[in-house]
């Protein structure tokens, strides 16, 4: 889904200014159409070069030209080769447009490799009259997308006075970044002023999930044999009941964070493309899987310390026994701090990631490829808790109490 943001985003409204090179992109795919927009927004002139131009030119802005390959490489003093490393080779005949010019290589390999020759230096040797220079392969398209969001921004009308700011932003060991003219300046004015808003929506989910189980299990467990049997459990209220709507919140966040890659998934085979924008629900629930991801890990975590507060019962064997299962049933907190901890960079919940891995391994990647690709769980240790945490929240109960009475 790189293609759902790339149309949201506002260009800020540089001037191009005739003393801006031109830059050429070779390619048309996530990370050109990501590159050309971030270019525009930064007032350079940009063309892209594609095998194809007629059939990508409306994903692309309109400030953006989109041409032949052979146009951009001779019109362009700087070419970006956006093209998968394994079609390098079908760029030869760009070789007398290329000479001289300065070739920035973006690609990544599909695996860590220790010896050489790197894609860079196997198109250095592709193109020896030509300057090749490694960079921006660490950058997702996904970030391209997203912005700049280190450093200090700067805006400004005279581009003297905004230079000489940078260059002093710049001495002090910070990366200046240029948003635009003045006209720009109340959305650089805002940024500190958004506290967690991609917080909100899960945050409130959450408590709306908690209240609702809560509610349930106190008209289940405390009210009904109050009210039928006259029998007085409301000492349950603060702990028990709360121990056993958590896991549930748990669980029903889980699949939240599972749901929306399917959905997904589904749309994209449904249309048979993947650059079509999704619907805006969809684009935003996507975005919130990692928070979701971190309420439900909390809600775990918060069941455990419960059910290790809870008083002990009535005999000995019962307890340890209980206390066994409680352990086995409570692998998937195991899983989820291994996953939250551990691995931080590569959390099943990290919005991004599963956007990284197709971003990554697009080479000639058909639908199905990616679809598999969306849906596989980016870790899968995510899917062996989701199965062991409703194993936990749905059987649990009376399996456990069952092999209790039966006396084992
Ligand atoms: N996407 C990302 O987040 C990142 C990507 N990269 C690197 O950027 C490069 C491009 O990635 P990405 O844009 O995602 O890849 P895509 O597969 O989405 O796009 C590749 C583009 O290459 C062009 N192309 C030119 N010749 C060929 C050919 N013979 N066969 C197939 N395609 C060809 C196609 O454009 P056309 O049909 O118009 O000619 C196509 O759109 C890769 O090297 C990747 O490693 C690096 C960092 C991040
Ligand atoms: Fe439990």
């Amino acid at each position: 889904y790189g293609a759902s943001l790339v149309n949201s985003l506002p260009l800020s409204h540089n001037p191009i200014s005739s003393s801006a090179p031109v830059v050429g992109i070779l390619g048309t795919g996530d990370f050109s159409r990501s590159l050309a927009r971030r270019l525009v927004a930064s007032g350079y002139i940009v063309l892209v070069g594609s095998r194809t131009p007629k059939r990508f030119v409306s994903l692309f802005p309109e400030e953006a030209e989109v041409t032949s390959q052979i146009d951009a490489a001779s019109q362009a003093d700087i070419v970006f080769i956006a093209v998968c490393p394994e079609h390098h080779s079908t760029l030869s005949d760009l070789k007398q447009a290329l000479a001289g010019k300065t070739l920035v290589d973006v690609s990544n390999g599909l695996r860590i490799s220790q010896y050489g020759p790197s894609n860079a230096e196997l198109l250095a040797d592709r193109f020896p009259e030509s300057w090749v220079v490694k960079g921006f392969n660490t950058i997702s398209a996904w970030s391209l997308q997203m912005g700049p969001r280190d450093g200090s921004k700067q805006v400004g009308d005279n581009s003297k006075a905004k230079i000489s700011v940078m260059e002093l932003c710049r001495r002090m060991g910070f990366i200046p970044v240029d948003m635009g003219l003045l006209s720009s300046s109340l959305e650089i004015e805002n940024l500190p002023l958004y506290l967690f808003p991609s917080w909100r929506v899960p945050v409130l989910g959450t408590l709306a999930l908690f209240i609702f189980f809560y509610l349930y299990n106190f008209i289940q467990d405390i009210l009904q044999p109050y009210v039928t049997a006259g029998k007085n459990f409301f000492y349950k209220m603060p702990i028990e009941t709360v121990n056993v709507t958590l896991p549930s919140v748990a669980l029903v966040l889980l699949s939240l964070v599972y749901l929306p890659g399917l959905c997904a998934a589904f749309l994209q085979l449904w249309l048979g493309t993947k650059y079509k924008r999704f619907p805006d629900w969809l684009d935003q629930w996507l975005t919130m899987r990692k928070q979701l991801g971190l309420c439900s890990f909390l809600c775990s975590v918060l069941h455990a310390i419960y059910s290790l507060c809870l008083p002990m019962r009535k005999s000995a064997r019962y307890e340890l026994l209980n206390l066994a299962f409680k352990q086995v049933g409570h692998i998937y907190i195991y899983i989820y701090i291994y996953q939250v901890l551990l691995q931080p960079s590569s959390t099943v919940f990290d919005s991004q990631n599963v956007r990284l891995i197709c971003h990554y391994h697009p080479i000639g990647m058909d639908l199905e490829v990616q679809v598999f690709l969306y849906t596989m769980p980016a870790n899968l240790l995510g899917h062996f808790n989701y199965a062991v945490n409703c194993l936990h929240v749905q059987s649990a109960p009376w399996v456990l109490s069952g092999v209790v009475n039966s006396g084992l």
